[in-house]
């Protein structure tokens, strides 16, 4: 008997409310009580499922916290604001747009008052246009008229280059009336001469990953930036994150040394500790913009921003953040050997069985995102076959898979990107490099298959859905031992509830392909629960075969569990007590990669003895930032494209004994770059 407890934070002795049920469709046997402590409801449930060989026995404590909303729109038209009347015909006609979200109003007068701001609002609120309104009204106002040959006049940081594109599209519709302004975009993957060449042509607002940009200050003489009268750093927090740090600060020094006055702008729906530090060396005099502010009654705003002393976020800023009302959080507990069908099963039941569904699927690495694309892309498609009624799929209900992650090249990046921001249904497997800014129509769920690193991840990973007040939903996969994590999230002000795993599971019962009398001689006579596990195994053996079907997909496999593994050592520390590898049943998370056994040579131990080493006195301060950076590499994935980087990892990968471990490069410049190489093709 496996048994999960988690320890309840909340004390035991106040339950108001005791309910016991036995469903009988899933032969759960359930308890939920509900009680109210120190202004915190608490929810705590167990149940009971009898699974294939073991009983399991989920007991966990959710509490049930109030969540902080912000208002997206207000009933303020751009019409309203001091705008030039070709911007207000553009924002109406070419975007479609009449009136300002409640970030869009605060910022939009401030910015134009010529302030710094540190502006902050919930994920798809709209906080591109509250600074690239201003930005393009200021310039297309200045006497004598720009020229393309003047450079950049404003300058716009973003951590990705989807997002560094997706401003572009932006700021280019803005500027329709006003041709003579020449937006730009830097982002590397495309050949350094050409963007040299545009340089050198002229561009007056830059839109840049940080990395790409001092690339070009320290090996490109066309970069001049004694004109420059904005920076913006878009997803500030984030920047700083990717231990961008050093990049920023030569960003900085290169603009100082050429121009003093200009005005600079931070913006995330997150603000984080670090975003004070990246405060206080580029902002001055801020004006701090926070639609929570406003509705949390901490100031006369009025549709202003109030001018703050300090440009530090309130202190509640940093530990709680909105997320929009109309998105749902869900949270199934699943133990490790049921991850990989309860997975697929949910993709089933949401893009197979229902219509019109759009979704995301988040993994802490390439190689897991490379793993699960190919397996799925061979093995589901073909599963689901026949409907229960007998009925063959319609056209409408096949499944279309994309991928996206750092270690892709830019030109299939950017087609993935646009083909997804384009379909009306598809299944995006990811890493975090789709998580910030992104603005893909019409997501309608999202999955987080491996916990995100920080509630801050988890606010934006969700935030790609419930976008700009349509509706959507999100689930969070825990293993058993993981669900404190739920507590954790909660004392961000993060409210999620569950989906049992069964109630996913149920979903094979719709499709007679995973009868077990399509394999087995005999036919089934299963039925409720039973059934559902039958339905689970059959699934789980259709992932098995296909792995071992031969040696270099059993190989290919044990690397993805191998990256999990290395994923899942580096969670900060103070989420260590939740994920740690320790906890880890690497027989059981073997299943989960396809696997009928846990690879011999492959143990936690070797984890552990890195972890030793870097416990180490004498290693200990160049093996931390080490770790840190590995930290990095494992959980984002987000590569702004330097190719030497890339290119030396490669050449080092080319010669490495076949079968030996991807290197991992660890540029030295900047973290986010370095990858561990994958094959591009699943064998
Ligand atoms: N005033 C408006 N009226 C209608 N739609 C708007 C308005 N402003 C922005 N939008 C749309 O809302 C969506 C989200 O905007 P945007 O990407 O700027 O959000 P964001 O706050 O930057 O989100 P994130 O924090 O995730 O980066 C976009 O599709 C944008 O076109």
């Amino acid at each position: 008997m496996e048994t999960e407890n988690r320890n309840c934070a909340l004390g035991l002795h106040h339950y108001l409310k005791i309910i016991l049920k036995f469903q009988s469709s899933t032969g759960m046997f359930g308890c939920r009580c509900a009680s109210g402590i120190r202004g915190v409801k608490c929810v705590l449930s167990f149940s009971v499922l009898i699974g294939t060989d073991a009983w399991v026995l989920f007991i966990t404590c959710r509490p049930v916290v109030k969540q902080v909303q912000e208002k997206v729109f207000t009933s303020d038209a751009f019409h309203e604001l001091d705008l030039h009347p070709h911007l207000i015909s553009t924002i109406n006609t070419v975007l479609n747009m009449t009136s300002m979200t409640s970030v869009q109003k605060q910022s939009i007068p401030a910015l134009l008052e010529g302030r710094d701001a540190l502006v902050r609002s919930q994920t798809g609120s709209g906080k591109t246009l509250a600074y690239c309104i201003p930005v393009v009204q200021s310039l297309q106002a200045m006497k004598p008229k720009i020229q393309r040959s003047d450079g950049p006049y404003a300058l716009v940081l973003v951590p990705t280059r989807e997002l560094a594109l997706q401003s572009f599209d932006t700021v280019q519709k803005l500027l329709k009336p006003f041709t003579w302004i020449v937006p730009g975009v830097l982002m590397g993957g495309e050949k350094r001469k050409s963007e040299k060449a545009r340089l050198r042509k002229g561009i007056n607002i830059l839109i840049s990953t940080p990395g790409r940009l001092v690339d070009h200050i320290k090996s490109t003489k066309n970069i001049h930036f004694c004109r420059i009268r904005w920076l913006i750093l878009d997803e500030a927090d984030r920047i700083l994150d990717l231990g961008f740090e050093k990049d920023i600060t030569v960003i900085l020094n290169a603009l100082n040394a050429e121009c003093q006055k200009r005005q600079n702008v931070l913006l995330s729906a997150t603000l984080t500790e670090g975003v004070t530090w990246l405060a206080g060396i580029s902002l001055l005099s801020p004006v701090r913009i926070s639609v929570l502010d406003e509705h949390h009654g901490q100031s006369d705003l009025k549709g202003r921003a109030v001018p703050e002393a300090s440009p530090l976020p309130a202190c509640g800023e940093l530990d709680s953040f909105a997320i929009p009302e109309s998105l749902d959080q869900h949270v199934t507990l699943v133990p490790s050997k049921l991850r990989l069908v309860t997975l697929a099963a949910f993709i089933l039941q949401k893009c197979k069985f229902e219509k019109d569904q759009k979704m995301l699927v988040f993994f802490s690495s390439c190689e897991l995102v490379e793993f699960h694309y190919h397996l799925f892309l061979q093995t589901l498609p073909s599963c689901s076959g026949t409907l229960a009624s007998g009925r063959p799929p319609s056209a409408s209900t096949q499944l279309k898979f994309l991928r996206l992650h750092g270690n892709m090249a830019q030109e299939e990046r950017t087609a993935v990107f646009q083909e997804f921001s384009h379909c009306e249904t598809g299944i995006l497997l990811c890493t975090d490099v789709a998580a910030r800014g992104l603005d893909l129509p019409q997501v309608t769920w999202i999955v987080q298959y491996n916990a995100p690193s920080s509630p801050a991840e988890y606010i934006h990973r969700i935030g790609r859905t419930a976008r700009i007040g349509c509706h959507g939903s999100s689930l969070l996969i825990l293993a058993p031992s993981e669900a404190e994590y739920v507590n954790s999230l909660a004392s961000h002000k993060i409210n999620i509830s569950e989906i049992k795993m069964e109630d996913i599971l149920s979903v094979l019962t719709r499709d007679d392909c995973f009868k077990r009398s399509r394999w087995g001689s005999q036919k089934s006579r299963a039925s409720g629960p039973q059934e559902i596990r039958e339905r689970a195994t059959v699934l789980q053996t259709v992932f098995e075969d296909y792995v071992h079907s031969n040696e270099r997909r059993v190989s290919w496999a044990k690397k993805a569990l191998q990256a999990f593994i290395r994923a899942y050592a580096t969670y900060p520390r103070e989420l260590k007590h939740i994920f740690h590898v320790r906890s880890l049943h690497l027989g059981h998370v073997a299943k989960s990669f396809g696997l009928r056994d846990a690879p011999q040579k492959l143990s936690v131990t070797a984890v552990k003895r890195r972890k030793a080493n870097l416990n180490r006195p004498d290693l200990h301060k160049k093996s931390h930032s080490t770790h840190h950076r590995l930290a990095e590499i494992l959980r984002s994935e987000y590569s702004s494209g330097m190719e030497a980087g890339i290119a030396k990892v490669e050449k080092q990968n080319k010669h490495a004994e076949p079968g030996s471990q991807p290197r991992i490069a660890v540029c030295s410049r900047c973290p986010a770059l370095a990858v561990g190489k994958t094959k591009k093709h699943f064998p």
